[in-house]
């Protein structure tokens, strides 16, 4: 079993840390539950290797707890934390066949050879290398070599968790959905906590049920796919997921009338209200592009843009627009009647946002 608990965790590769900028892992409170499955997205630097390398055992916190099922694990070496871990490039043993780099991790700890055959035999078959038992592992395609890593996580009975950081990239396009399959097959059949690093949100909504989104060293919200795409807790998220993401506007209140620039908003009350009190001028509204619709006449609810391009992609059309001189991205369905350059925009008041100091703030719709 292996429930892993981050508790007051931090980490500065700097011997004496002078403020929040010298943190690779800022100050993060977080669980993984026993057998779930989750992905671990960001950009790239945002601190997802440090923290797979703190989980794991290759580097210590230098500041809070790691605890497995409730036990502080932050002095315990890798071999001693039930964890593998599964990187970027393969970590296989070239001259050695692909059945004894199965069998390693097993015979390392002395395991029976009566007890190894059966074990490699049954992983082998999982992840579909069983004709190549007898290959050197020198020989094999680079995802051939990647299953293999997996295999070597995948043997040991004592692993309850595997970490995964980036275990795609070296694959083939047409081969990692495949892979990405294999896993969750992996996933469903044995009950094992999986974290799976990755910068690209196609790779994480579909291997993982729910997803840590880390940015600047913090994790800014885990949540379902689903969640990430229709609440974004953080600026970032927003950004971040969707295709393309979120549009962001920096407004402020002024005269009861909520401002993008010189550009007031047609926006509800409860709105409108929850920024008339923000007590930050840091205020920016958020509004997905499928939810921006665009007509050539003007509303109540509408205000003047200038379209800047329609770009035809089969299902939708996307529209970049410029409001305010800021550039804006709406995704228009399919058949919808052609846009003039002169256009007017309607924001979705029931899907916009509101982030205060970039963090989403709940209001109730009207
Ligand atoms: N060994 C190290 N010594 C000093 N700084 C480091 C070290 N490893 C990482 N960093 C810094 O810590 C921050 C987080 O890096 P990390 O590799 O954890 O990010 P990442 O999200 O995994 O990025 P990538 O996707 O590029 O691997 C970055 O600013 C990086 O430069």
């Amino acid at each position: 079993m292996a429930e892993i608990t981050l508790k007051g965790l931090a980490h500065s590769y700097e011997k004496t840390p002078k403020g929040a900028a010298d943190y690779a892992i800022r100050q993060m409170d977080h669980v993984w539950h026993q057998g779930g499955a989750y992905a671990l997205l960001g950009p790239s630097g945002c601190g997802k290797s440090t923290l797979l390398n703190i989980i794991s055992g290759l580097l210590e916190p230098s500041e809070g707890d790691v605890l497995f099922d409730g036990h502080r694990v932050n002095e315990l070496p890798p071999e001693e934390r039930n964890i593998a871990q599964v990187f970027q490039f393969p970590v296989i043993y070239d001259t050695m066949t692909v059945f004894d780099n199965l069998a390693f991790p097993l015979r390392n700890m002395n395991t029976p050879e009566y007890r190894v055959k059966p074990k490699v035999l049954e992983v082998a078959d999982i992840l579909e290398l069983t004709p190549l038992l007898d290959r050197k592992a020198k020989n094999l395609t680079a995802d051939e070599k990647q299953k293999v890593s997996m295999g070597r996580g995948l043997v040991r009975d004592d692993v309850t968790a595997i970490l995964f950081d980036e275990p795609l990239t070296v694959i083939d396009p047409q081969l990692k959905w495949k892979l990405r399959r294999k896993l969750k097959e992996i996933h469903e059949r044995f009950n094992i906590t999986m974290i799976y690093v990755t910068h690209d949100q196609l790779e994480a909504s579909t291997f993982a049920d729910k997803i840590a989104v880390m940015y600047d060293g913090q994790v800014v919200q885990f949540g379902t796919p689903r969640e990430l795409f229709e609440r974004p807790a953080h600026t970032f998220v927003g950004y971040f997921i969707g295709s393309p993401g979120m549009n962001f506007m920096a407004v402020e209140h002024q005269a009861d009338q909520v401002l993008f620039g010189a550009q007031p908003l047609p926006i509800n009350a409860q709105l409108r209200r929850a920024i008339a009190t923000a007590t930050s001028s840091n205020i920016k509204l958020g509004i997905r592009p499928e939810f921006i619709a665009i007509s050539t006449s003007q509303t109540a609810e509408s205000v003047p843009i200038q379209v800047i391009s329609v770009q035809d992609l089969g299902t939708y059309s996307l529209v970049t627009f410029s409001l305010n001189g800021q550039t804006f991205k709406a995704r228009l369905p399919e058949g919808h009647p052609p846009v003039g350059e002169a256009a007017f925009a309607e924001f979705d008041n029931a899907k916009l946002a509101l982030y205060i100091d970039e963090y989403l703030v709940e209001t109730s719709h009207e």
